[in-house]
Formats: structure tokens, C-alpha cells, sequence
């Protein structure tokens, strides 16, 4: 071989170059090739510390298996053969473990549990202030006060108008449109509009253009498929971001965010939005939070709360439009909770929604929006961790894939794999499969928005989003699935890049009809 290269070098006029360069070169790839050796043998090797945890072998010893798991887009289902096969602690990389054992729950998950792990720092900006999701213990408490703020029941009833205008929006323009509508991409418009003024007063406008004329979905979709693959080797996301054509994601969605604070700033708000507790207009706060650190959340409530809610309301109308007796159980429901005259956009109502409640939740259920989860760590200098009776090395990621845990019919049975809504009701009334035996009904085991500190902050206010249009919509128009659609290429078609998403469009169409209700 270096013959071969010391002819061609010659036949270049690089020879005398390569003379004095080969030495180095040679060196450079016996002492690279070594190590790689070496690591790959202690990878394997029962020398390695997670050597005990049964897993694929090629997942053993190098992070390339994540990344193509990654790239197939189907790690929710990956990841439950595997917990077939293996059991409930699986090797899924090098020092990565995914635990389908409820009680690593709150032991990895709760508080005491473990803090984020380097998956993370890929959702960092390296040159804006750190967001919510990325700080850690103190910080990521304080930040999370004023969250909690944004999201509490005054803070979401100030918020309602802003929905019920969307929500309204929504009906008008589907309306308007003529043909079958493909429902996906409209649930985004009708998200995106709502955080956007939840968020920042306004300004995005997806409904009323029919379109995402600004990229800014595209570009989060983007950004999701980038980490999911970046977040198996953080290390070369810094790096990377110093790239120019590399970073321009980042620096997008940092202007996006940038511009549209700026415009909220100058037209104020009439309304205590996000923004205004975020900002902590209230003045409640020793220390009062950056601006940066503001547009910071700000784009990441956008990142985590339009695409999320769009592909549960997606994939809460295909479970219903596929089942007529679901269908029309909601709508009775709906119609009997508001009867005559009665006003949908009354949200102290949407408590007596048992049913309609119980079908967002098994949509969670069988098809959680984050499916495999955010990695937590076992961090270095802490000795390790026992999780469910094993001991974990220092340096491990852990995964608690939700998509597993909630198909598991250890936790939910009989039908775990089926839409069965039924099943939430059978605790609260004296329902007759809740004495049955084979009954099973692990409701920690539930865990769409995760658990403990680093929990979904939003959750209540995406169920009620999610519930106004519902709700509108399904006493507005007779909505029906167009001719041919098939039901099982669409649920096939999902695929998971952090985010969970179609990938066919949910073609329907509305059919006005006549309501008493308002
Ligand atoms: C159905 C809709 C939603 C689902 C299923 C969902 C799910 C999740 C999950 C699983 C996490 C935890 C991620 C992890 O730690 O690995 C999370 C965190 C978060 N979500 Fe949501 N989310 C939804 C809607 C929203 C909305 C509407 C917003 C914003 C307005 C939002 C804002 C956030 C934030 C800020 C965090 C970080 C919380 C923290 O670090 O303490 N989410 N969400």
C-alpha cells in the first residue's frame, strides 16, 4: 500500500512531500487505528462496566447504531422489539441504557432522580442564553418559577380569547378552502398561531395564510431532525455551530424569536401573555430575568409546544375519525355538557368532558409526541446509581421510553396495543373490568409530558387548546376521512426525529352543520 501511494505521489510531483510527510502519516493511522481497536475490544469486553446489560452488539460498541436508529426515524419501535427481546434494561449504546421499568420512573425521572444529560447540549444555542431545558439544578428551578407563573390556571384563563379566536379562526378558514383538507399541516397552522400570540402578542399567521409562508415550521422540522442525530455525539455540536452554513439554523430560529420580541416589546400587550410573566413584568423577582434569557424561552416554547400539540390533535382525529362509535360518543358528550345554548369556549366545562378527556389520553397514551424521551445521566464523580435493584455506572444516559412503557401490557391490559378510551374510565366508575384480574391499569406508568422537575410545564394548557377545538369542530362539521385513506399506511407512517410526525396527510373533508350551541 505505501508503495502504491509513493508511486501515485510520484506520478503527481508530490513525492519528495509525501517522503517527508509519511513518517507522520504512518503514525497518525497505526496510533489512531490502535485506539480504535482498543476501545472497540473494551467495549465489548467484560471489562466494561455496563458488559451485564444485554443489547444489540453493534449498539455495544460504537454510537453509529444510534445514529442510524436515528436516522430510520423508528426508534419508538426499535426500542420496544428490543425490550421484548432483552427485557427491561437494554444496552442501546456504548454507555447508553433504556429502562422499560415503571419504577425507573422516579428514580431517574422524579426529583432526586438524575439531572439532563448530554443529549441536551445540542438543543443549546452557544451563542444566546441558555433556555429552560438546558439549565440545570438552581437555575433551571428559578427559571421554572416564573414558567409556572405563565402556566397557572389565571394565567391560562387569560389566555383563553386568544385560543377561542383561533380556534374559531380555524373553523372559518377550513371552510374557505376548497377540496379535502389534509388535516396535519392545518393543526400546525392553528398551533403555531397560538403559541405566537400566547407568546409574543401575535404575528405568525399560518391560519390565515393557509401556509407556513415564513419557513418558521419547516425550520424547527429541520432543527429536529438535525439534533436527533447531533445528540448521539454532543461533542461535535460545538464545534459544528461554529460553521456558518451549519449554524444558520440556529441563528434563524434565534432571529425568529429575536424579531418577534422586539416587536412585542414595542406594541406592548394588553394581556398578561407568556412574555409577560416570563419577562416578569409583575416585578416578583429579586433578580429579574435577561431579555436574551427571555427570547431564549420564548423560541423554545415554540420549538416544544406547536409541533407537540399539533401531532396529538392529528393523531387524536385519526383515532376518531377511523372509529364512528368514538366519533360519535365525543360529540354526544360535548353536546350534552354544553346543552342548548350553551358556550363551547366555557373552559371551567371542559372538566365534565370525561370521555373526550379519557381519548386525549389514550391518544397520549398510544402515541406520545416525544416517544423515546430526553436522556438523563448518571454524572461523573457520583460513583454510580442503583436504578430498579441494578447498579449503573457514572457516565451512563438513560432513557424511560414513554412509547414502550405505554404499549407495555405489564402496565396497561387488556388491548394495550388498541385505541380503547374505556379503559381511563373503568377507575372512576365502578366499572365492571375494574375487579377483573387481567385488568391492568399503571397509571404512573403514563408519561407523555415525563415526570418530575424537568415535566412538560404546559401540559394543562395543551389539553385545554386541544379540547376548545375539539370541541368546535366536532359540533361545526361532520368531518369525514376522504375515500381510499388508509388507515394502517397512516399509522405506519409516523416516524420520530425527538418530535413523533406523520408522514402521510390526514385528507378530510367538513361538512357544516347545524348547533345550538355557540
Ligand atoms: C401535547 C403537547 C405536549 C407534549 C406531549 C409535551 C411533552 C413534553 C415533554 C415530554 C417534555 C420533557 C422533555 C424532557 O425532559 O426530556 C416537555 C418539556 C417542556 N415542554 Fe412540553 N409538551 C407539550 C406541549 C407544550 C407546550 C404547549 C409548551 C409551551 C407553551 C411546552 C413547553 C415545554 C417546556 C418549556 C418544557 C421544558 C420543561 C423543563 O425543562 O422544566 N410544551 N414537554
Amino acid at each position: 500500500m505505501p508503495s502504491v501511494s509513493l508511486a501515485l505521489c510520484d506520478y503527481l510531483g508530490f513525492a519528495p512531500t509525501w517522503q517527508a510527510l509519511h513518517p507522520v502519516v504512518t503514525s497518525y493511522t497505526l496510533f489512531y487505528g490502535i485506539l480504535s481497536v482498543s476501545v472497540v475490544a473494551y467495549r465489548l469486553s467484560p471489562l466494561h462496566p455496563m458488559y451485564a446489560f444485554p443489547g444489540p452488539r453493534l449498539a455495544r460498541f460504537s454510537k453509529l447504531w444510534s445514529m442510524w436508529v436515528a436516522h430510520t426515524g423508528r426508534q419508538f419501535t426499535i426500542y420496544q422489539e428490543l425490550h421484548e427481546k432483552y427485557g427491561p434494561f437494554v444496552r442501546v449504546g456504548p454507555n447508553d441504557l433504556s429502562i422499560s421499568d415503571p419504577k425507573a420512573i422516579p428514580a431517574v425521572l422524579g426529583s432526586g432522580g438524575l439531572p439532563r444529560g448530554r443529549f441536551y447540549e445540542v438543543h443549546s444555542d452557544p451563542n444566546a442564553p441558555s433556555n429552560l431545558v438546558v439549565l440545570k439544578g438552581e437555575e433551571h428551578s428559578n427559571r421554572k418559577r416564573l414558567w409556572k407563573r405563565g402556566m397557572g390556571p389565571e394565567a391560562l384563563h387569560e389566555y383563553t380569547d386568544m385560543m377561542a379566536y383561533r380556534a374559531n379562526l380555524f373553523l372559518d378558514r377550513v371552510a374557505e378552502v376548497p377540496g379535502p383538507i389534509n388535516l396535519v399541516p392545518w393543526f400546525g397552522y392553528f398551533s403555531f398561531d397560538c403559541m405566537g400570540d400566547m407568546i409574543f402578542g401575535g404575528g405568525f399567521e399560518m391560519l390565515r395564510d393557509g401556509a407556513d409562508k415564513d419557513g418558521l415550521w419547516g425550520l424547527i422540522e429541520g432543527y429536529f431532525v438535525a439534533t436527533s442525530f447531533l445528540c448521539h455525539i454532543p461533542w461535535i455540536a460545538k464545534p459544528l455551530s461554529r460553521i456558518p452554513i451549519v449554524a444558520k439554523r440556529f441563528v434563524k430560529l434565534r432571529s425568529f424569536g429575536a424579531e418577534f420580541a422586539a416587536e412585542r416589546v414595542k406594541k406592548g400587550s394588553m394581556k398578561k401573555d407568556l412574555w409577560y410573566h416570563l419577562i416578569d413584568e409583575a416585578g416578583l423577582e429579586k433578580q429579574p430575568p435577561s431579555k436574551g434569557s427571555v427570547i431564549s424561552d420564548g423560541t423554545l416554547a415554540i420549538i416544544a409546544g406547536a409541533d407537540t400539540s399539533a401531532r396529538v390533535l392529528a393523531a387524536f382525529f385519526y383515532f376518531l375519525l377511523t372509529d364512528p362509535v368514538q366519533y360519535s360518543r365525543v360529540r354526544n358528550e360535548i353536546e350534552k355538557v354544553f346543552a342548548e345554548g350553551g358556550n363551547l369556549l366555557d373552559t371551567s366545562k371542559y372538566d365534565d368532558l370525561v370521555y373526550l378527556d379519557a381519548c386525549i389520553t389514550e391518544t397520549l397514551r398510544l402515541l406520545p409526541p416525544v416517544p423515546t424521551g430526553g436522556r438523563r445521566r448518571v454524572v461523573e464523580g457520583t460513583g454510580g446509581r442503583v436504578i430498579c435493584g441494578r447498579f449503573v455506572p457514572e457516565g451512563t444516559e438513560i432513557y424511560v421510553p414513554p412509547y414502550v412503557l405505554q404499549r407495555d401490557p405489564k402496565n396497561f391490559s387488556p388491548r394495550a396495543e388498541e385505541f380503547w378510551p374505556d379503559r381511563w374510565l373503568q377507575k372512576t366508575n365502578s366499572g365492571s373490568l375494574k375487579e377483573d384480574p387481567s385488568f391492568v391499569l399503571n397509571a404512573a406508568a403514563l408519561i407523555p409530558f415525563s415526570h418530575g422537575p424537568g415535566m412538560c410545564v404546559a401540559k394543562n394548557l395543551a389539553r385545554q387548546e386541544m379540547k376548545m377545538l375539539v370541541c368546535l369542530v366536532l359540533t361545526r362539521y361532520d368531518v369525514q376521512t376522504v375515500e381510499g385513506f388508509n388507515k394502517d399506511e397512516f399509522l405506519s407512517s409516523f416516524r420520530e426525529h425527538f418530535v413523533m410526525r406523520p408522514m402521510i396527510p390526514l385528507n378530510v373533508t367538513f361538512r357544516p352543520r347545524e348547533s345550538k350551541l355557540i
